[in-house]
C-alpha cells in the first residue's frame, strides 16, 4: 500500500516537473518568436528607410532619428500631417506612406506632368486599413453579407434593380425603408468608423480647414459583392447624389480573385479619366459630385464597403 503511494506521488511529480520544463519551453519558444518577428518588422523598416534615402536624401533627413540612419515616429508623422497625408503613427505603414508620395512625385516628374494636374477632389489612400485585418475579417464579411434590395427611385439609371449590396447604415428617410443589416455592423462597424476618421483628415487637408474641425456623418453604408453576371457586375458612370458631400470606397478582399473591376474617377481641370485598381485596405476618397465608375468584373468576385457621408456641421 505504501509503495504504491510513493509510486503514485513519483508519478504526479514526475507529470509535474514535465509540465513546469514542457511550459518554460513554451514561454521561451513564445519569447524567441516575438523577438524574431520584432527584428524583422525593424529590419523591413531600415529597408524602407533606405529606399527612401535613395530616392531624397533631404527628405530622409527630415524624417529621420537622431542616428540619421532610420525613421523617427515623431518626425515622419510631421512630415507626412504637412504633406496633407494623415499619419496612422504606425510606423510601417507611414515610411510605406511616405514611399509611395516619393514613387508618384518620381513618376510624374517622368512623364512631365505639372502640380497643377495633381490637385483633385479625389485621392487613392493607401492602406487606409491593414489588409490582414480585412483578411482575417473576410469569413465573417462573406458570412454576414445578404442582399437587400433597394429602390434608388424612378430617376436612378437603377431603378428598382440594384440588389448587390447589403447596408449597414441606411438614411432614416429612405423609402421604402431598408434596416441595417446587424451582422455586417457587428462585423465592419470599427472599420467604417477608421474610415471615416481618415476621411476626415484628407477632406481637412484638401481644403485647407483645420485638422479636426470638420466632422462627418454616415448617411448611407453598404458593402457591394460584384459578380459577372448580368446586374451585378458594375457600376454605371454616376455621382453619389447631390445632398452626398464626401463619399469613400474601401476595397475588400475576395476568396475569387477577380479580372476586370478597375474603378474610374473623371476630374480635374481639365477633366481627366484616371483609373485605379485598389487593393484590399486601399480606399478612394471622393469630394461631392465626382463622376465614377466601376467597371464590369468578368471573373471571380469583388467586394467594397461603400460610405456615403454628411458634413455634420
Ligand atoms: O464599388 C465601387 O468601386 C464603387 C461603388 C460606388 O461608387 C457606389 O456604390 O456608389
Ligand atoms: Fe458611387
Amino acid at each position: 500500500m505504501r509503495g504504491m503511494l510513493m509510486r503514485s506521488t513519483l508519478h504526479q511529480s514526475l507529470l509535474l516537473a514535465g509540465a513546469a520544463v514542457f511550459a518554460g519551453s513554451a514561454w521561451s519558444f513564445l519569447r524567441w518568436w516575438k523577438q524574431r518577428a520584432k527584428r524583422s518588422a525593424q529590419h523591413a523598416i531600415t529597408a524602407l528607410f533606405a529606399q527612401v534615402q535613395a530616392m531624397n536624401k533631404g527628405i530622409a533627413m527630415v524624417v529621420s532619428d537622431a542616428t540619421s540612419s532610420n525613421f523617427s515616429v515623431r518626425n515622419l508623422s510631421k512630415y507626412l500631417l504637412q504633406r496633407g497625408l494623415c499619419p496612422s503613427n504606425d510606423l510601417f505603414r507611414d515610411a510605406k506612406v511616405l514611399l509611395s508620395l516619393l514613387q508618384d512625385e518620381a513618376s510624374e516628374k517622368n512623364s512631365g506632368q505639372t502640380g497643377a494636374s495633381r490637385i483633385f477632389a479625389h485621392a487613392l489612400k493607401p492602406q487606409v486599413i491593414k489588409a490582414k485585418r480585412l483578411q482575417q475579417l473576410f469569413p465573417e464579411i462573406k458570412e454576414s453579407y445578404v442582399q437587400q434590395p433597394l429602390d434608388y427611385g424612378r430617376n436612378s439609371r437603377y431603378g428598382d434593380e440594384w440588389r448587390i449590396s447589403c447596408y449597414m447604415v441606411v438614411m432614416e428617410n429612405w423609402k421604402p425603408k431598408i434596416m441595417p443589416h446587424e451582422p455586417m455592423l457587428r462585423c465592419l462597424g470599427e472599420v467604417m468608423r477608421e474610415c471615416v476618421k481618415s476621411f476626415e483628415c484628407w477632406y481637412c487637408s484638401l481644403k485647407g480647414f483645420k485638422q479636426g474641425s470638420k466632422p462627418f456623418s454616415v448617411m448611407n453604408a453598404f458593402v457591394t459583392r460584384y459578380r459577372p453576371l448580368h446586374g451585378e457586375d458594375e457600376l454605371k458612370k454616376h455621382i453619389d447624389g447631390a445632398n452626398v458631400d464626401g463619399s469613400c470606397i474601401l476595397a475588400l478582399p475576395t476568396d475569387e480573385p477577380f479580372e476586370g473591376g478597375a474603378l474610374h474617377v473623371w476630374d480635374g481641370k481639365p477633366k481627366q479619366e484616371l483609373v485605379y485598381k485598389m487593393a484590399p485596405g486601399d480606399c478612394i476618397f471622393m469630394d461631392t459630385k465626382i463622376w465614377h465608375q466601376a467597371k464590369p468584373i468578368t471573373a471571380g468576385s469583388r467586394w467594397a464597403l461603400v460610405l456615403f457621408l454628411k458634413l455634420a456641421r
